[in-house]
């Protein structure tokens, strides 16, 4: 059962930030072409949050590293602005995936430094704008530390923060929190989504976890096993700004998460 058609007329404003149509992408193997993802059509609005959530394998990842340029559609058309995305990963693109990506060498403060000095900042405001991401994301007394130094909750915490600096117009985010314990995903999550609910920017968002996607998404998508698509769509309209763990216990919150489960059942189901 549909509970809100795929890219409704209503879903989208009339330019969307990011727009996909037919996609899909064949790997090539040993035993010939995998088609991973088939016919993927999507519209992103500015400043919405997107979750994308489905079994393992049918093609999350794959989508973003599309969207991103780092992998050419064999079929199908992504639009940035309503421009075809370039290969490599298009300017105004920030990149959250699940290996942190930090530079070993670096500190903390030059890790979160470095987008910002690409961007041609100067050096007084690179000092002024790392010591706010640093508080932000609860570092301050790590500044100086490098990441072997840290835990794997604090290097993503610089990974978030470095993504922050770079201050991208749509955030594509893997798993962002994934190998981090029940309690600092709480914790990041809530912080990711209240920097979002005060900058607006737009965000497509894989995860496993059904209850971080209806906590912070405004709509969730559910994909189904491989060859993957959008089966389902889930509009999340719950009041903002959202607690990200209070939100939790309103009955609309759990009449979403059981629709959402039920859809993705049926994806292990058969
Ligand atoms: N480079 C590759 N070559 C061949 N097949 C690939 C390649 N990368 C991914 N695949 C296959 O494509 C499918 C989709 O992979 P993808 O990593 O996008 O899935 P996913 O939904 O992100 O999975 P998970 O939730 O487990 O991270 C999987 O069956 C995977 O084995």
């Amino acid at each position: 059962m549909t509970e809100t058609l795929t890219s409704s007329p209503e879903s989208v404003a009339a330019t969307p930030k990011l727009s996909l149509r037919g996609v899909g992408l064949g790997y090539r193997t040993p035993k010939g072409r995998f088609v991973a993802l088939d016919d993927v059509t999507l519209d992103l609005a500015p400043g919405e949050f997107v979750a994308l959530v489905g079994p393992s394998g049918c093609g999350k990842s794959t989508l973003l590293k599309l969207i991103a340029g780092l992998l050419p559609t064999t079929t199908g058309e992504i639009r940035l602005d309503g421009a075809p995305v370039p290969e490599g990963v298009p300017e105004g693109v920030g990149l959250v995936f699940q290996s942190d990506a930090l530079f070993p060498w670096r500190t903390v403060a030059d890790n979160i430094r470095f987008p910002l000095a690409l961007k041609g900042v100067s050096a007084e405001e690179q000092r002024a704008e790392v010591r706010r991401l640093v508080e932000l994301v609860g570092l301050t007394s790590f500044e100086q530390s490098y990441p072997n130094q840290l835990s794997g909750g604090m290097r993503k915490r610089v990974g978030i923060a470095r993504a922050l600096a770079y201050d991208p117009d749509v955030y594509l985010m893997d798993e962002p929190f994934g190998p981090l314990d029940a309690q600092m995903r709480i914790r990041l999550g809530g912080e990711f989504l209240s920097i979002w609910e005060n900058l607006g920017k737009s965000v497509v968002f894989v995860t496993h976890d059904v209850e971080e996607a209806v906590a912070m998404a405004d709509r969730v998508l559910v994909m189904s096993r491989g060859p993957g698509t959008i089966k389902e769509e889930f509009r999340i309209s719950l009041d903002r700004p959202r607690h990200f763990q209070e939100v939790r216990f309103e009955p609309e919150f759990q009449r979403l998460q059981r629709a959402i489960w039920r859809s993705l059942a049926e994806e292990f189901d058969e």
